[in-house]
């Protein structure tokens, strides 16, 4: 559980030790979560403040979102920061050069399937460039048959699941933030660093496991349980502090 996890040692103590590496969710991580994807409250200073962090960490910093990435980039704007979205399946360097593969999208049959349950039962369904998202935050009560719905779809058409803070969601199956983790470490300047990713929900343990196995560690963020990560942070407003943000 988060609340018996210890803080982690200030970022400067582990620059000391040797070149540390960046992995930072956004929802939940570096802003709040809000009742829908468009409601979160990004502070104006935010892009500049990511810069400064990528100056001080000789810019081994990466966002690694579920949202797609021209999406975060909406939130975002200007953002020259090492990225991916899509839950990591696609990446782009800090000056916009890709990495690996610009990922497939869903069939018309799983984007078919999850926008008519939405529409049907009154949920959000998010577009996403190389997912689909049926959200039921609004209606808790929906979660069930939200995720039953994306098992069904996913076991259909080869699709993986991901269940996330009151949303469902299908990708492409290899998207996952781990991934984005280990295509990042395999390159400059992130090489031979040790990788720290923070993050507070479950698609986030990928990445958390993948910044372990290469030497590094995970920093859960809130109070979901979390069998990953070796440290935890209460809050957003704590990341931030944290980063020196
Ligand atoms: O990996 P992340 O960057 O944390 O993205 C995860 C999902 O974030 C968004 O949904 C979540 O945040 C919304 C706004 O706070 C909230 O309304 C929703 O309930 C959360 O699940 C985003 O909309 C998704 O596409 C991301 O997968």
């Amino acid at each position: 559980m988060t609340d018996t996890l210890p803080p982690p040692p200030s970022l400067d103590s582990l620059i000391v030790e040797g070149p540390v590496a960046l992995f930072l969710d956004f929802d939940g991580t570096l802003v709040d979560i809000a009742a829908t994807p468009d409601e979160i409250e990004v502070p104006g200073d935010l892009v500049d403040r990511l810069h400064a962090l990528c100056e001080r960490m000789g810019q081994r910093v990466a966002l690694v979102s579920g949202r797609a990435l021209d999406d975060l980039e909406t939130h975002l704007p200007a953002l020259t920061v090492c990225r991916a979205g899509s839950h990591g399946a696609s990446r782009l360097f800090a000056d916009g050069r890709r990495l690996g593969k610009e990922p497939e999208g869903l069939p018309d049959a799983a984007v078919d399937r999850l926008r008519a349950f939405a529409e049907g039962r009154g949920l959000l369904y998010e577009t996403k460039a190389h997912g689909g998202a049926v959200h039921f935050r609004k209606h808790p009560e929906m979660r069930d048959e939200a995720v039953a719905l994306g098992r069904d779809v996913a076991a259909e058409l080869g699709l993986a699941l991901f269940t996330g803070k009151g949303l469902v969601e299908l990708v492409r199956p290899g998207a996952n933030k781990g991934e984005a983790v280990r295509a990042f470490m395999e390159n400059e300047p992130f090489r031979s660093a040790r990788p720290v990713f923070i993050g507070d929900d479950t698609t986030d343990e990928d990445g958390m496991d993948a910044a372990a196995q290469l030497g590094g560690f995970g920093i859960t963020v809130g109070e979901r349980e979390n069998h990953v990560a070796r440290y935890g942070l209460d809050s957003v407003g704590a990341v931030h502090h944290w980063l020196g943000l």
